[in-house]
């Protein structure tokens, strides 16, 4: 199978039997002897072409007649993968990416459909002024132009204001780099950077994680030595900060809400030099799985799993813990260039549940945090009725706590003028992350 061909394959799952990216394409790494040069190219395609969701459709239908859904599925992939070829990849000629398409209607549909496609991309490659983008709508030219979903593009746009939200949509199609956190429990940054390098990676130290490592260039991840050895953990440089504001110490009892992988939980465990009690819990059996398979690799005894529906914490373990963590379940939308599926699998009903079960797990975890102790809420979201609006809302019934400051705990200066955190992707570069620390009295 040619490369293009397995792109398609690829795009079929996503979009038929509603496939993750990222794991579909692992799994047809695995499945075929595949080039270097060829794996970044399907990357690039797969990726490229499902980021670009429905502006790829809002160009298709300026070029047919009839309704999308009378089209084979597999042939609307095939176009997919063709205008996204000739409208956003420079370094592919038009007439090549056209015939290809065409090979692959030969070969997964049938001659038919083979000139169907020829006639589109020609016609799309002649008269590009046809899909010239929309003016007018801020809205609409915003989530056209920088391929996201309009009732999102309006979401920012009334949250951030025009401009920021079309940084942000800009910032959402770069390039997340791969991040690793040095697993400190087995060696210092500066060894593993020398061990990356002799591994041909290119990686520079993170300037707000002491323990993060950037990689800008590196080879696939199972093949990467230090992290099948145990010296890392793949972590964004942002997602660091919430183990330092949590601030364990060893011998420490610690419960980790919403806990798999164990990113923060594995973080947490090296903090405490793996000494003291962590409880991880999360909804779904199949993901403590992940979080003991990273804690076995990193070398961690620390941690028990448990299945647990965080709203229960606080009957479970009443003023048990020194220190509580909720990495709350949230909209993601501030990880929005790590998945490029995920813009287009999030709906506004969706992200408008969030704030209540978000305060559900809260009050729940109150209840376990000791007198004195300390209560971390964490997301990987940017939308305020998400991070700070749930904190101002927990506030109001917990005279019991107190908003801590989180910059006395951060290992960077951040301008930020509040007692909370809010990196946002576009102005700070990063993964955008909420963290807010509470103290409960003594
Ligand atoms: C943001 S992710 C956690 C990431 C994790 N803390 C890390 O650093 O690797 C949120 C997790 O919460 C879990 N979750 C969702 N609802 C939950 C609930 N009611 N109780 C416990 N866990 C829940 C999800 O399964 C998911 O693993």
């Amino acid at each position: 199978m040619n490369a293009r061909a397995i792109a398609l394959n690829i795009l079929n799952e996503i979009y038929q039997q509603k496939a993750y990216a990222n794991i579909s394409l692992s799994r047809h790494f695995q499945k075929y002897e595949i080039t270097e040069q060829d794996r970044r190219f399907i990357t690039e395609l797969v990726y490229g072409t499902v980021k670009s969701g429905d502006t790829l459709l809002w160009i298709l239908k300026k070029f047919v007649n009839r309704p999308l859904n009378k089209i084979e599925p597999t042939v609307i992939n095939i176009l997919r993968l063709g205008i996204y070829q000739i409208v956003f990849m420079d370094k592919v000629p038009a007439s090549a990416a056209c015939n290809e398409a065409v090979n692959l209607a030969k070969k997964f549909s049938n001659q038919g459909s083979a000139k169907f496609v020829n006639g589109v991309l020609r016609n799309l490659i002649r008269q590009p002024e046809k899909y010239a983008m929309p003016t007018g709508n801020k809205a609409i030219e915003v989530a056209v132009r920088e391929q996201h979903p309009v009732w999102l593009v309006k979401k920012f746009i009334h949250t951030f204001g025009s401009e920021a939200a079309l940084k942000l949509c800009q910032f959402n199609n770069t390039n997340a780099p791969l991040v690793l956190r040095t697993n400190t429990l087995k060696i210092t940054r500066p060894e593993l950077i020398k061990e990356l390098e002799q591994n041909e990676c290119t990686v520079i130290p993170s300037k707000i994680a002491p323990e993060g490592i950037i990689c800008q260039s590196h080879a696939s991840l199972n093949k990467l030595k230090p992290l099948q050895n145990g010296m890392a953990q793949v972590q964004d440089e942002s997602s660091m900060l919430v183990a330092h504001v949590l601030n364990p110490q060893k011998g420490d009892f610690i419960i980790d809400t919403c806990s798999a992988p164990g990113g923060k939980t594995t973080h947490i465990a090296a903090l405490m030099n793996n000494e003291g009690t962590i409880i991880a819990g999360d909804i779904y059996e199949h993901k403590l799985k992940l979080i003991n398979e990273n804690a076995h690799r990193l070398g961690i005894n620390i941690i028990k799993t448990q299945l647990l529906d965080a709203r229960e914490v606080g009957n479970f373990y009443p003023n048990k813990a020194d220190k509580i963590l909720v990495d709350a379940p949230c909209s993601g939308l501030g990880v929005l260039r790590r998945k490029p599926d995920s813009r287009w699998n999030k709906t506004e009903d969706l992200l408008s549940e969030l704030p209540a079960l978000q305060l559900e797990i809260l009050n729940s975890a109150a209840l376990a945090v000791k007198k004195g102790g300390v209560l971390v809420y964490s997301t990987c979201t940017i939308m305020p009725e998400e991070n700070q609006n749930v904190i101002d809302e927990f506030l109001k019934t917990h005279a019991d706590f107190k908003l801590d400051d989180v910059h006395k705990f951060l290992p960077f200066k951040h301008k930020d003028k509040t007692k909370t955190l809010q990196l946002m992707p576009h102005i700070d570069h990063t993964d955008g992350f909420f963290i807010a620390r509470l103290i409960r009295n003594a």
